[in-house]
């Protein structure tokens, strides 16, 4: 039968770019979107006017749905809720926060909204609050992060809440969404494939070090100030951790860790700068184009099906 979340949305593919501050571009959004998953730009810390360039500039590349990623801890959460209102934009997620408070201006415009969660907790008051989906991330995305593993939360979030589950957190092939789906996700997120994709504008520099990258590549800095970010250990981690060694109050950490993303996505300083990724990274080793990824993880969905199948005997 039709898949839920195909026909919330009305895309082809169940398959979510994850909204990524400074990567998440119009470029990707659209060329997700219009491959049939739901490219979603990453608002991050934009400002109203930027974001609102960005959703102009989705609109002329693709005409299919595509979403805006809102951070809700940026200091623009305000501001950038009310573009989205005013731009009409089809589906909205939200990440490090608890978007409850936005949720009836957004739903008077006829915006789908589907939150990242981390835990069960927040997936069942969102869903009393009436949000239309969850994304159910594990520990093992890169960025900001929760302390459950996908292969853990997932399940749990399903049979807490009766609207779709999307999951996201280590899904890199076929073989994490065939997996996804086992737990009882009706969908998946990506982002750490979409970063090295072609038209995702990370320097080259950020692209190649995750190519590079192996399973124990990233580490997660500022679990002593509540957001802990999981990124690819360089020299900047290690000046951090020495930070939160000696016990560095949580402004000076703050204060450390301000401009490093995009000194990394823009400069690409990738030893000073802070190279977000999940602990997938060490699958890929080579930069596609989005409609290729997207071929292939739908292409080989049936084979690895096969094998389960005949090994499950
Ligand atoms: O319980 C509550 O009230 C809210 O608790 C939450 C706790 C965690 C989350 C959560 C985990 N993962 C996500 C979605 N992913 C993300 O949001 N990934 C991000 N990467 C970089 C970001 S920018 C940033 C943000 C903080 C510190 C440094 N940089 S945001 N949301 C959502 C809600």
């Amino acid at each position: 039968e039709e898949n839920p979340i195909c026909k919330l949305l009305n895309i082809k593919y169940p398959i979510f770019q994850g909204g990524m501050a400074w990567i998440g571009t119009a470029e990707l959004a659209s060329a997700v979107s219009n491959a049939g998953g739901l490219g979603i730009i990453g608002a991050g810390h934009m400002p109203p006017d930027l974001l609102r360039a960005e959703i102009q500039k989705a609109k002329r590349w693709t005409d299919k749905p595509f979403g805006v990623n809102i951070m809700l801890m940026s200091p623009f959460v305000k501001e950038v809720m009310q573009v989205v209102i005013d731009e009409r934009v089809a589906v909205v997620t939200t990440g490090a926060g608890n978007p409850a408070e936005y949720l009836p201006a957004l739903k008077e415009v006829g915006t789908k909204v589907i939150p990242v969660v981390a835990s069960v907790a927040l997936a069942k008051r969102l869903v009393r609050s009436g949000v239309d989906a969850v994304i159910a991330e594990g520990t093992e995305s890169g960025g900001h992060i929760g302390d459950i593993t996908t292969m853990a939360l997932v399940p749990q979030v399903v049979d807490a809440v009766d609207v779709p589950v999307i999951a996201a957190g280590g899904i890199g092939d076929s073989r994490g969404i065939l997996a996804a789906f086992a737990l009882g996700a009706s969908g998946v997120q990506m982002g750490s494939r979409f970063v090295v994709s072609e038209e995702c504008i990370a320097h080259p520099n950020y692209k190649n070090l995750v190519l590079k990258a192996k399973d124990r590549s990233t580490v997660v800095t500022g679990r002593s100030t509540g957001h802990p970010v999981r990124v690819i250990a360089n020299k900047m981690t290690r000046e951090y951790a020495e930070l939160e060694t000696n016990q560095a109050s949580v402004e000076e950490l703050e204060k450390f860790g301000a401009g490093r993303l995009n000194m990394a996505t823009h400069k690409g300083d990738v030893e000073n700068g802070s190279v977000m990724i999940g602990q997938i990274c060490g699958m890929f080793h080579e930069i596609k184009p989005v409609a290729t990824i997207i071929e292939e993880l739908v292409g080989g969905i049936a084979a690895v099906g096969e094998r389960v199948h005949n090994t499950l005997k």
